[in-house]
């Protein structure tokens, strides 16, 4: 299995669905090098009991840090549950970082369900695909 750079970033709300998503999908990322901002990192570093190589904290350039690692054609995919009901101070690092995916071509996925997508946990393609519909 080819070892990629994986980068996995949540903000604050949307970090216990990060964390719940990482434990599902624990011998996967195993298999992988991953990346995160600072408190997702520290965060996902206990529930996975997986070295997480830890940049600052978001809101401290812990985007920019990964946008900076995409820029150099070091990061092969992006796992990013941004919150989209609540502003963060530091939006145009969030903005800035989710450009670079477009403009490297690093798939980025942004919510549970595309991250299954992207992990092959699940297809558009089979009978049996289905994602959770949100209640708030
Ligand atoms: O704010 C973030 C991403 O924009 C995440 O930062 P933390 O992982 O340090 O909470």
């Amino acid at each position: 299995m080819p070892r990629r750079t994986i980068g996995l970033v949540a903000h604050d709300h949307k970090k216990d669905d990060l964390i719940s998503w990482a434990v599902s999908q624990r011998q996967r990322l195993q298999t992988h090098r991953l990346v995160a901002t600072g408190t997702t990192g520290r965060l996902l570093e206990e529930a996975l009991g997986q070295p997480v190589h830890r940049y600052n904290s978001g809101p401290l350039g812990g985007d920019q840090q990964i946008g900076a690692l995409i820029s150099e054609g070091g990061l092969d995919a992006l796992v990013f549950f941004w919150d989209p009901l609540y502003p963060a101070p530091h939006d145009p690092d969030v903005k800035a970082l989710l450009r670079l995916c477009s403009v490297w071509n690093v798939p980025v996925a942004c919510n549970r369900a595309s991250a299954d997508l992207m992990f092959g946990v699940q297809s558009l393609d089979s009978d049996s695909y289905q994602r959770d519909v949100p209640v708030y």
